[in-house]
């Protein structure tokens, strides 16, 4: 779902797109990678098509030096950078780190800001221009492509950021890169900013312009874009945004906006866009920091549709609502995802899909009853739509009575009472590693429902007198994955409404399971 080009329009100008997942992404805190977690993730960056991948930061440590060592031995094609502050010891570290690359870069960078100087440097403007090109320089001598940043650039006076960049193009440096440090720029300066270096700086027409912006206040994405506009042909980003504090500019929005939009911005790269929502997986997998479900292009919710109105517009074209397609990022496919907010089109479209036609008197039937569900569970699957289909939905399941929990020993106790589908009470008690665990435990023996636990998130619902603790918990049973909610003034009870809510699920799921069984043994039975 590309822009049209118009007729008459020229090839998109290509933009390069500079990885740097491996090294600012890798500032992000908790974010840390081994040597070997690089290596695999460099690998799928080659894959993904990023023209280049900055691996580390040579002088800070011995794993940033084998990080490089290792993709230097393994990847041949994408240029490989690794940074540097301007201190000749750097330097030298960087080159050998990058002895064996097929295409090495060397990244040198110093700070130009009033602040940066006064109070971080120490450094007066004459220093910096001297450090300046005596570092790029020194680079030189190593490599014939160098990277020169101008850290927090964007708060540097103009004038003096141009004189910066006159003398790191002189002294060689084949890339200037104008960093947005702290995320403050707005998208009008960056686009003004990156025209007047370009249009002004002595030899800037000879090297390309990088762009390499942070989200402090959400504008990364936007300010590359606009860096783009004014003459830049390489932005920096990160897989997920992943980076300093609030993160770096995300590749995949910054990518899918090129290729959406790509008749406004006449540009376009070359990364297979198919292969972004992989790599964030695997990002996310290797350094343990779940991609939130909203995220723009790779979030679990950027292409599940939920409401009403999207829904029924989504069945009539899906351009009502997406403007891109998911299988083009790597998706399988959109979510029509049954709740609270979904109408009748979506419901009954998915009732056909799991074989029920229904007259418009037994939809109108079923919607009510999917409704009234919707108030005891946020997302309805398609097994909780065949219990509505066959009448057990509201059956009775286990329900608690009482429950206690106390954490005083050296393990915590749990003591539950339930009363059964038939109405019996059943009461069991169980110790754990904390009072949920112990919780837990109790249920799973009063119910004989075995669930793995694979996330548990407890917050507030509403405020003063009438907040409520509601729980979520994400579970698997057997093959079987399963969300579950329940909410009460007590955090705990709302734990075991939670988890009951999805114990019964479950339990519905292996009566039909064994239901289906049955009947088709009967079969096997009469045919023999
Ligand atoms: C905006 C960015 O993302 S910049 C990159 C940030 N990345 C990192 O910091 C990489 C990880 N860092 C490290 O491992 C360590 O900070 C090291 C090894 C680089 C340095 O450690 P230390 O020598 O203990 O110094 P420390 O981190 O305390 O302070 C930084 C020093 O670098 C100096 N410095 C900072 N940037 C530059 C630069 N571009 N050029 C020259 N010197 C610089 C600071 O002035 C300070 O010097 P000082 O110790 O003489 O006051
Ligand atoms: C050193 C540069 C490239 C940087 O990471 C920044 O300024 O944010």
């Amino acid at each position: 779902m590309n822009d049209p080009t118009p007729a008459g329009v020229v090839a998109p100008t290509p933009i390069r797109i500079f990885d740097t997942t491996l090294r600012d992404g890798e500032q992000s805190p908790g974010c840390s990678m081994t040597p070997q977690q690089k290596v695999v993730m460099a690998r799928a960056l080659a894959e993904l098509g990023v023209d280049v991948i900055e691996t580390g930061f040579p002088a800070s440590s011995e794993s940033d030096r084998e990080a490089a060592r290792l993709i230097a031995r393994e990847l041949r094609a994408p240029t490989l950078a690794v940074l540097s502050r301007c201190l000749p010891a750097d330097i030298e570290a960087s080159a050998r780190a990058l002895e064996i690359a097929a295409n090495p870069r060397l990244h040198v960078f110093i700070s130009t800001s009033p602040l940066h100087r006064e109070h971080k440097l120490r450094m007066s403007k004459a220093q910096v221009l001297e450090a300046t090109a005596a570092c790029v320089a020194q680079a030189r001598r190593h490599v014939d492509d160098v990277e020169f940043s101008t850290e927090d650039g964007t708060r540097t006076e103009r004038e003096f950021l141009a004189e910066v960049i006159g003398a790191a193009i002189a002294a060689g440096a084949t890339t200037i890169n104008v960093p947005d440090t702290l995320g403050y720029t707005t998208p009008d300066e960056m686009r003004a900013l990156f025209a007047f270096l370009i249009e002004t700086v002595p030899g800037a027409r000879g090297v390309v312009f990088s762009a390499h912006c942070h989200d402090d206040l959400g504008l990364a994405v936007a300010n590359s874009l606009a860096a783009i506009e004014g003459g830049a042909r390489q932005v920096e980003c990160t897989v997920n945004g992943i980076g300093e504090r609030a993160g770096n500019c995300a590749m995949e929005e910054l990518v899918m906006a090129l290729k959406v939009r790509g008749a406004w911005y006449g540009a376009d790269t070359g990364i297979d866009t198919r292969r972004l929502v992989p790599t964030s997986q695997l990002l996310s997998r290797l350094v343990g920091m779940p991609v939130q479900r909203n995220k723009a292009v790779v979030g679990a919710n950027a292409f599940a549709h939920e409401s009403g109105i999207h829904q029924h517009g989504m069945l009539r074209h899906r351009g009502t609502y997406e403007i891109m397609h998911p299988e083009d990022v790597g998706w399988p496919d959109s979510k029509m995802v049954l709740g609270r907010h979904s109408g009748r089109a979506a419901f009954s479209h998915r009732l056909r899909a799991l074989g029920y036609a229904l007259e418009d008197a037994q939809l109108e039937q079923a919607f009510a009853g999917f409704k009234a569900l919707c108030e005891r569970q946020r997302v309805v699957e398609d097994r909780d739509l065949e219990a509505l289909m066959h009448g057990d939905v509201n059956g009775e399941g286990f329900r608690l009575a009482s429950m206690t929990v106390s954490d005083r020993g050296q393990r915590a106790s749990a003591q539950v009472e339930l009363s059964d589908p038939d109405g019996r009470r059943v009461a069991e008690s169980a110790l754990g590693d904390g009072p949920v665990d112990a919780l837990f435990a109790a249920l799973s023996a009063a119910t004989d429902v075995e669930l793995t636990l694979e996330s548990y998130q407890v917050h507030s619902v509403g405020i003063g007198a009438d907040a409520r603790g509601e729980a979520n918990l994400s579970v698997r049973c057997g093959d079987t994955a399963y969300e579950g909610t329940g909410t009460s003034r007590d955090v705990i009870e709302a734990s075991a409404l939670a988890w009951l809510d999805i114990a019964n699920r479950a339990l519905r799921a292996r009566g039909k399971r064994n239901e289906e069984r049955e009947t088709r043994e009967k079969l096997a039975a009469l045919s023999h």
